[in-house]
């Protein structure tokens, strides 16, 4: 099957695309005159490549047909798949062939078909994934989308958030498989020529700080030209990002993706990612001019390339893009887009140096490769469209830009079929202009043909239905890798890194010291880069030869060098070998000495086990024990604290009970020391009683008789005053005023001492005293050591009266003797003072008694005497007698006697 554009359309068309003219739709299709031919009929054969193009690899344009959903369930449809790759256009009434009379079945042919059921997942991954695949291995690549408006272009190229186009998922793929090899930022940055430069870290860094500092993203200005937000297509939050990869990515290059995105409205350029602070008071976008590179590419001259990385930022430029699109309703689609337009994504790769640390910054080394997705605006008629005012302008340009083209496309056939060399007219618009890269340079070509079914589309499905056909016999120079110096370096070396790196972590938690421990990843060995093209043509011939000879010139230099690297390398290589036998001989040595040594460790080891076995052992028992033992001291010590409690309230009553019985004692006590007071101040006064009688004997004997006697104790009438001795004796001083001595003795409590004379003074000096000696009978000696000191005295035996009237007697002293209660001799001195009473009278006032015993140390007292007499000796009584001298009894005035002893 062939079609033809004639000369004249040729030629209006050409005109038309420089006036910017709108195509009359009948005329396009009256112009067209496609020759119908039946399937059967084999496509003419291809002529024979000329000799210089004998070696030059080419591939046909892939072409996919997409047929959309009905719009509504009962729709007419004129398009229908016949199998995966046969698609049948049927004609409907209502068409012009119809009416003509011409209408006729017609199946045309595609690599593959895609029919209303698939889905975007299955598109993307037979049409899109291999050019992937490609531009990540540094081969150029052109996908577009081409149908009549309203048939699903942009759906299949963008899609929605739940079920992303081709673009989205194109992104997700490749940032799932560089994502772990991608460069920091600008690293490589664009370098206004189409090409790019790489540089140090250091400078990046610096540049990144830079940039970090100012938005990355231009603010759009809202104009009524820019598309709304209908759809929700730019909510990435909702997204369902593709999660398959690429795999085979080179992992020792470094990548970088950039990404551009232009339009081409009314065959002008426009840059959707241009900074609008620059765009001019109008705050519309600068137009773009289109420029060819050194390697004669063309490119969009100042369009702005943004490095991504990750899809999500690719895809936030791609919808501030879209926002910028222009998209307007038409009565067939209501956002149909009214331009062309181009998302570029831009693989920049380097290699990794020997190390396999940094990037290799040489530009000769990197590689650049491009993948454009291409949405066309859909070829519209205007009668059917009904547009008006600019939708007419913009329908003439997209239907001239969709017919230059096809002329294109049928130029590049000719040529291809007919080895003719016309002039394919790229120039006449934008977007062939921009498509001459790959059509004829090197590229992948694929176009994806979207259709929508319905009877009333025919007339404008039939030419896409032609012109697909044409498209698919256009052949294209195969895509070969973008063209780079090899470094020569050791593939693998990343991973070496990497490798390294992780043993060396590994060392440094282990504590060694791997400061010095550097990655040397050398030496690489290569004889030189990967071979040239051998491809030449008839001029090119000689420059080919002269560069593989050059090419093997340079690998028998490197073999020979490398060769002689090898020979010293062996010559030393075999040193260290005799070098390490003998050191091995040596370790051996070590090794045998070292064994014996564990051997004696092992044994020593081996005691030591057993002894800790049975010290565990003994171990465990006395924890037993000690865990009994600490059992029974719980027990004691619950016990003793129960003693203790029962104690501490025996002790309390116990306590209570010494003070009740204390305070028994206490009554007790008092009332005995209360009766025994009474008996003895009985018994002192009896006592009294009867040494007052005495002495009132001894008076009494004094006045009476001559002679004295010892007084008896046992002598009756001493026991009681007898009133007539009063009267008849010595008187009281009413009677005899001069003499009241025995008045004092005898009645000193009845009638009290006679009243002294209160002027009396008298010299008390040594020599002036004069005793009355008074000793009343005869008196057995003492014969003492100490005798009684009266240095001046008158000595008598019987008392006158004028004894004590003698006014020079200042002192009395009576001495009498008698026998005590043990039978022994008691001598008894009693002392006082001679006052003159106020009658004229002298009254002796006595002051003291002293006693004198007398006791043999031998004898024994009467109570200790057996029945027959004898005395029993007794140590201590001797003792006490020999220690026994004088005892004194000083008494008071007013008889109070009080004991002193003499030694
Ligand atoms: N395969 C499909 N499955 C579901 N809906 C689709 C499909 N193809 C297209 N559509 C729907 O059809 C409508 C028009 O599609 P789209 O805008 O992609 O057409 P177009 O070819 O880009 O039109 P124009 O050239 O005017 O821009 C959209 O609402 C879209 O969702």
């Amino acid at each position: 099957m062939s079609w033809h554009l004639t000369d004249q359309w040729r030629r209006s068309s050409r005109e038309g695309d420089s006036k910017t003219q709108a195509v009359n739709p009948r005329s396009f299709s009256s112009i067209m005159k496609p020759e119908r031919t039946p399937m059967s009929r084999r496509p003419k054969p291809p002529p024979k490549p000329k000799t210089s193009e004998r070696f030059i690899e080419r591939d046909p344009v892939e072409v996919y047909c997409r047929i959309r959903p009905p719009e509504t369930p009962n729709q007419e449809e004129c398009v229908t798949a016949v199998d995966s790759r046969t698609v049948k256009l049927t004609p409907p009434d209502t068409c012009f062939a119809f009416r003509n009379g011409h209408a006729k079945e017609q199946q045309y042919k595609f690599r593959h078909v895609f029919n209303p059921d698939s889905s975007q997942k299955d598109v993307f991954d037979y049409v899109a994934k291999p050019l992937v695949s490609d531009v990540l291995r540094g081969k150029n690549g052109l996908l577009f989308a081409y149908g009549v408006t309203g048939s699903g272009k942009t759906h299949t190229m963008q899609g929605s958030p739940h079920d992303g186009g081709i673009v989205p998922r194109t992104l997700d793929v490749i940032f799932n498989s560089i994502n772990e090899y991608q460069t920091k930022r600008r690293i490589f940055k664009p370098d206004g020529m189409n090409g790019f430069d790489a540089q140090c870290e250091s400078d990046a860094s610096s540049e990144r700080r830079r940039i970090d500092a100012t938005p990355i993203y231009p603010k759009t200005p809202k104009t009524p030209r820019y598309r709304r937000d209908t759809s929700g297509s730019q909510d990435s939050s909702q997204r369902i990002p593709d999660t398959s990869r690429i795999e085979c990515i080179d992992e020792d290059n470094v990548f970088s993706i950039f990404v551009a995105y232009i339009e081409i409205y009314n065959n002008y350029i426009y840059d959707l990612l241009e900074d609008l602070s620059d765009a001019g008071p109008s705050g519309r976008l600068q137009t773009k001019i289109l420029r060819e590179d050194a390697q004669h590419n063309m490119y969009v001259h100042g369009c702005t390339e943004v490095e991504v990385k990750n899809p999500d930022d690719a895809l936030e430029v791609l919808y501030k893009g879209q926002r910028r699109r222009k998209i307007a309703y038409t009565r067939l689609n209501c956002e149909s887009s009214r331009s062309h337009s181009i998302f570029t994504i831009r693989v920049v790769q380097a290699p990794l140096d020997a190390q396999g640390e940094e990037v290799v910054t040489d530009k000769a080394s990197m590689m650049v490769s491009q993948l454009s997705l291409v949405d066309l605006a859909g070829s519209e008629r205007n009668n059917r469209t009904k547009a008006v005012g600019d939708r007419i302008k913009e329908a003439g340009n997209i239907n001239n830009s969709l017919m230059t083209l096809r002329t294109c496309i049928e130029v590049l056939r000719e040529n291809q079929l007919t080895g003719s060399s016309k002039k394919v007219p790229y120039r006449d618009s934008k977007v062939t202009h921009y498509f001459k890269n790959y059509f004829d340079g090197e590229g992948k070509v694929k176009m994806v043909v979207c259709v929508n079914p319905k009877a009333d589309d025919y007339d404008e499905t039939l030419p896409v239905m032609k012109f697909a056909e044409l498209a698919s016999e256009v052949q294209v120079q195969r895509s070969v890798q973008s063209a780079r110096q090899d470094p020569g370096l050791l593939p693998g070396r990343r991973r070496a890194n990497q490798l390294f790196k992780e043993v060396r972590r590994r060392l440094e938690e282990e504590g060694e010291n791997v400061k010095n421990l550097e990655v040397d990843l050398t030496p690489i060995y290569t004889l030189a880069p990967a071979w040239p093209a051998v491809s030449y043509t008839a001029e090119t011939r000689d420059d080919v030869i002269m560069k593989l000879k050059a090419y093997l010139q340079k690998r028998i230099h490197n073999r020979e060098k490398l060769q002689t690297e090898l020979k010293g390398k062996i010559l030393t290589m075999h040193t260290n070998v005799v070098e390490m036998e003998k050191e091995n001989l040596i370790m051996k040595k070590e090794i045998m000495s070292l064994r014996s040594l564990y051997d004696d460790a092992m044994a020593k080891v081996r005691t030591l086990e057993s002894m800790l076995l049975n010290a565990e052992s003994v171990n465990e028992s006395l924890q037993r024990k000690f865990t009994d033992y600490n059992n029974l001291v719980d027990e004691c010590n619950a016990v003793r604290e129960e003693r203790d409690i029962a104690k501490s309230q025996g002790q309390l009553e116990k306590q209570r009970m010494k003070a009740r019985l204390k305070c028994k004692l206490e009554i007790e006590k008092d009332k005995l020391k209360n009766d025994m007071q009474t008996k003895l101040s009985e018994q002192k006064s009896k006592m009294y009683h009867s040494q007052v009688r005495a002495l009132q004997e001894i008076f009494l004997d004094d006045n009476q008789t001559p002679g004295s006697r010892v007084p008896s104790t046992s002598d009756s009438d001493l026991r009681q005053p007898r009133q007539g001795s009063q009267n008849q004796g010595i008187k009281g001083s009413t009677s005899d005023p001069k003499l009241n001595v025995s008045q004092a003795f005898l009645t000193p409590d009845l009638r009290g001492p006679a009243v002294s004379n209160q002027r009396h003074r008298r010299s008390r000096s040594q020599g002036a005293d004069i005793w009355l000696d008074h000793r009343p009978g005869q008196e057995v000696p003492l014969g003492t050591v100490l005798q009684p000191n009266l240095p001046r005295r008158k000595s008598v035996t019987r008392l006158r009266s004028g004894d004590l009237l003698d006014g020079r007697v200042t002192n009395y002293c009576l001495t009498t003797q008698q026998q005590d209660s043990e039978g022994e001799l008691e001598t008894k001195l009693y002392k006082g003072d001679v006052l003159p009473t106020a009658g004229g009278g002298s009254q002796v006032v006595l002051q003291d008694v002293e006693i004198l015993k007398q006791r043999d140390p031998l004898a024994v007292p009467l109570s200790k005497r057996s029945s027959d007499g004898t005395p029993k000796v007794d140590a201590t009584t001797v003792q006490e007698r020999c220690a026994t001298g004088i005892a004194y009894y000083g008494t008071p005035s007013h008889y109070v006697p009080s004991k002193r002893t003499k030694l």
